[in-house]
This record gives structure tokens, C-alpha cells and sequence, in this order.
């Protein structure tokens, strides 16, 4: 593929988007199978991050224009009057410290069910469409917010080829997410309510632009996981491969 945000040859992007719970993950795993996409999933892509840290330290620029970057400065301030007897041991702590501060900030939003800027989930997004070798991937999760789709379309040129949808009810949603059982710290009743709040009001309006643009495919994801595919496979196919019934 070319490199993303290339102005030669575009991958297809189409953006899987629905509640907290709705089937998104579910259902991405099954496109894959059939119809060769590569599944990017922002909320995991944001999770190992927060695990492993960066590794290049790509994110370490964001810490500048956030909340965070106060907390910095202090920091650095206080390093000061070592730095003259000890530049690289200080530069080290200060490197490991900007680290944790990156991965704590990523951690304490995905607790509170907020949205982490959209500089670190689009660095995430760019770096795995890059490393995947693929011209075609399902974004899942992503754009949740108006600042996420006006970054993504600002910084990789990509237009999704469509937004495929999952319209669910909260009480669905809910009860799927209370038997989910990953260990996910965001997986609690508590933050479930905050992330359905999020959901009605920054990404639903998401949907809603992408609809005005004749751009999604709804689909109730209220049925059973085999039922939901039915729909969906008939949404990838191909219309020339389609059987006229
Ligand atoms: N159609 C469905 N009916 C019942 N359970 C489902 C369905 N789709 C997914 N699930 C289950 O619900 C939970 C949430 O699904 P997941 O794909 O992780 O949703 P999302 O990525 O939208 O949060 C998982 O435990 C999954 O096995
Ligand atoms: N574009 C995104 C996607 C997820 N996230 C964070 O990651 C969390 C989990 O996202 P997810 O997509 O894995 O969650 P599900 O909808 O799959 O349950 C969200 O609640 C946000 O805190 C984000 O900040 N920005
Ligand atoms: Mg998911």
C-alpha cells in the first residue's frame, strides 16, 4: 500500500461504529475472515499502548499540549539542579517519567470512559495501517468523536469508503458488556453509564454526519451474532457477486 496520508493510491477505510458493547469487535473478526480486511481497533491499539509505552517515544509531543504538560514542567524544574552534575541520568528519569505520565493519562481516560486525543489514537492508527501490509482495514471505534473524524480526514487525506453501523439498545448493550468478561477496567457498571453518555453525545453526531453524506450502513445489532453477519456479509459483498433473488 502506499504510505498513509499519500496522496498516490488511498487504502479503503470503512469504520465500524455502534455503542459500547454493540458487536463491533465481534463482528470485525468475522469481515476478516471473508473479506480479507485487516481489523484495527482504536480502544485495543489504545489499551497496548498503555501497557507497553511507546517505543519510539512518537507520543512523548502530545504530553505538550494536554493537561499534562504543567505537570512536566515542574518536573523538569526540579531536575534542574541535577542536570548540571548529571545530564544523562537526568535526561533518562526524565524520558522514563514522560513515559508513565503518556501511559497514565491513556490509562485514567479509558477508566472514565472519556475520548484520548485524537494525535495519540491517530499516531496508533497510521503506525498498524503502515506495519500491516494491507490496502484495506475496518476502523473500529474510531472516529468517536467530531475532533477524531476532523483530525483523521486533516492528517491521512482518507475519506471511509462507508460507516457500517450497529444500532443496538442500551440494556443490550449493557447486559453484553456485564458478561464480557476481559478484564477490562472499563467493563464496570460505573464507567459503562459514562460510556453509553459519551456514546449518545460525541459519537452518535459522528454517525449522523457520516448518514447526511449518504455514507451509512445501519445495521440492528440487537440479533445474534450469526444473524447480525448475514446482514453484514451482504453489505461487503460485492454487487456484481450479489444473486439477484
Ligand atoms: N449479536 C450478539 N449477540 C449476543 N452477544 C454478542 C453479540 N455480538 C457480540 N456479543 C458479545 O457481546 C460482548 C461485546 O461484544 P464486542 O464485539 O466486544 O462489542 P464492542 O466491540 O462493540 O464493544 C462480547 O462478549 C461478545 O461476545
Ligand atoms: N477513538 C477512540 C476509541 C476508544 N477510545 C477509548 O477506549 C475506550 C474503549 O474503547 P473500545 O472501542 O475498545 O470499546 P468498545 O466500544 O469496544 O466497548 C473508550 O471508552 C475510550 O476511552 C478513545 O479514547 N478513542
Ligand atoms: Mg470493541
Amino acid at each position: 500500500m502506499g504510505t498513509v496520508g499519500d496522496a498516490e493510491k488511498k487504502p479503503t477505510v470503512v469504520f465500524v461504529l455502534g455503542g459500547p458493547g454493540s458487536g463491533k469487535g465481534t463482528q470485525c473478526a468475522n469481515i476478516v475472515k471473508h473479506f480479507g480486511y485487516t481489523h484495527l481497533s482504536a480502544g485495543d491499539l489504545l489499551r497496548a499502548e498503555m501497557k507497553s509505552g511507546s517505543e519510539n517515544g512518537d507520543g512523548l509531543y502530545v504530553l505538550s499540549c494536554n493537561v499534562l504538560f504543567g505537570h512536566v514542567v515542574w518536573c523538569c524544574v526540579r531536575f534542574w539542579n541535577f542536570y548540571s552534575v548529571c545530564p544523562d541520568l537526568v535526561r533518562e528519569h526524565l524520558v522514563i517519567l514522560l513515559l508513565v505520565v503518556y501511559r497514565t493519562m491513556i490509562q485514567d481516560m479509558i477508566k472514565e470512559g472519556k475520548i484520548v486525543p485524537s494525535e495519540v489514537t491517530i499516531k496508533l492508527l497510521q503506525k498498524a495501517m503502515q506495519d500491516s501490509g494491507n490496502d484495506k482495514f475496518l476502523i473500529d471505534g474510531f472516529p468517536r468523536n467530531e475532533e477524531n473524524r476532523a483530525a483523521f480526514e486533516a492528517v491521512t487525506k482518507i475519506e471511509p469508503a462507508f460507516v457500517l453501523f450497529f444500532d443496538c439498545s442500551e440494556e443490550e448493550m449493557e447486559k453484553r458488556i456485564l458478561s464480557r468478561n476481559q478484564g477490562r477496567e472499563d467493563d464496570n457498571i460505573e464507567t459503562i453509564r459514562k460510556r453509553f453518555k459519551v456514546f449518545l453525545e460525541s459519537s452518535l453526531p459522528v454517525v449522523k454526519y457520516y448518514d447526511s453524506k449518504g455514507k451509512v450502513q445501519k445495521v440492528d445489532a440487537a440479533k445474534s451474532v450469526d444473524e447480525v453477519f448475514e446482514v453484514v456479509k451482504v453489505i461487503f459483498t460485492p454487487k456484481d457477486e450479489k444473486v439477484a433473488v
